[in-house]
């Protein structure tokens, strides 16, 4: 009884304290906070470990044809309407900034343990270097290391948490996020013409000074990967996320018709999904698909997520023009807030407030912050 007891608190003190890559290197145990429950899985469970890349599942959009055909339009449209996810091509970003990218991220995992806790996320933060954020003492942690930081509007970065080693990391960033920005607006007009809608209908929500956060996953390799997962399975609370994969190894998957799917990895392509808060502006006709990802035994896996967001505190809904007598309003008005992780007294709104934190509380119990949502 003792002995186990000791365990207990030894895997406890562990999940809080040690990164997953300091885990990943001691092979003799898998601490118990770390291991998959099946009560937290979607989907067809049977299909739970497999992983299957189907190409033709996620469609290769060339986004920069949206403009002058119709049937490359139709192609977004029916994607996001469906898987909700697409791989973008001739995304008009220079392979060798796209490299610049992998290549901080990899510059930033490989230092020692030390040097990254310099940017290491406080307790009740968000932002910064860490590993899962615990919300509750059951929750099952995601093997990942991950550097999370608000990226946009430009004059409340938090410089503390920008690495500065590699010394190019802060500059390359910026001249990512700058870049993205752009197509976000794009690809933004582009859907909104793909529903016949007027251009800015979506933009018009989204306010003048958008949101913009980073998250540079790192997975390191795991000996039992059938036990546990990079990420659980989630839906993004963004409008648009804008993924860079691995260039190597495979690990990302999206439920699509409740069976998992591979996204294979695409040379130079973006992988973009829709986020919660496009599938409630497009009243359900966009969907925000649930993804997770898996781990393997040989090789490390990174990842650079944006999530691009409305500006803070501004009222998102269906557009008008698509709630009808025939599509009557699916959600309520929501409103994103920037609160503090352990924010005991949460500000009110008129509408549902979807906050950070709350996104990161459904998420570890297995919820939808988009479902709280719902009319
Ligand atoms: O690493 C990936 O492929 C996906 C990561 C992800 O879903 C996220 O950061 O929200
Ligand atoms: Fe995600």
């Amino acid at each position: 009884m003792a002995e186990s007891q000791s365990v207990i608190a030894r895997n406890y003190h562990e999940s809080r304290s040690k990164q997953v890559q300091e885990i990943a290197l001691e092979y003799d145990h898998l601490p118990e906070r770390y291991i998959r429950k099946e009560d937290e899985e979607y989907g067809d469970v049977n299909n739970a470990g497999a992983s299957s890349p189907m190409s033709e599942e996620v469609p290769i959009i060339d986004i920069s044809l949206l403009t002058s055909s119709l049937s490359e339009l139709d192609k977004l449209k029916s994607a996001v309407s469906s898987c909700g996810c697409f791989q973008a091509i001739n995304h008009g970003i220079e392979g060798s900034l796209v490299e610049k990218v992998r290549e901080i991220s990899q510059l930033f995992f490989k230092l020692s343990v030390e040097e990254k806790k310099k940017y290491a996320r406080a307790g009740d933060d968000i932002e910064g270097y860490g590993n899962d954020v615990v919300v509750s003492e059951k929750q099952t942690l995601d093997w990942n290391d991950r550097l999370y930081l608000f990226v946009l509007p430009r004059n409340q970065r938090r410089f503390q948490f920008w690495p500065q080693n590699p010394t190019h990391f802060r500059e390359v960033l910026d001249e990512y996020v700058s870049k993205i920005e752009l197509i976000n607006e794009f690809l933004l007009k582009a859907l909104a013409r793909s529903l016949n809608l007027h251009e800015n209908c979506f933009l018009d929500q989204y306010g003048t000074t958008a949101t913009m956060e980073a998250r540079f996953n790192y997975y390191p390799p795991c000996p039992w990967p059938e036990r546990v997962l990079g990420v659980k399975p989630h839906a993004d609370i963004s409008t648009l996320t804008f993924l860079l994969q691995d260039k190597e190894v495979e690990g990302l998957q999206v439920l699509k018709d409740g069976k998992w799917v591979g996204v294979p990895i695409v040379r130079d392509a973006l992988t973009i999904n829709i986020g919660d808060q496009l599938e409630i502006m497009s009243n359900g006709i966009f969907k925000s698909p649930v993804h997770r990802v898996l781990i393997n035994s040989k090789d490390a896996r990174m990842s650079v997520a944006l999530f691009c967001m409305p500006q803070t505190e501004k009222d998102i809904g269906p557009v008008d023009g698509l709630v009808t007598d025939e599509t009557p309003r699916l959600y309520r008005n929501v409103t994103f807030t920037v609160d503090s992780f352990f924010n005991e007294t949460p500000r009110l709104y008129r509408n549902v407030t979807f906050t950070v934190d709350s996104f990161f509380k459904n998420y570890q119990k297995g919820m939808r912050a988009i479902d709280a949502c719902k009319i």
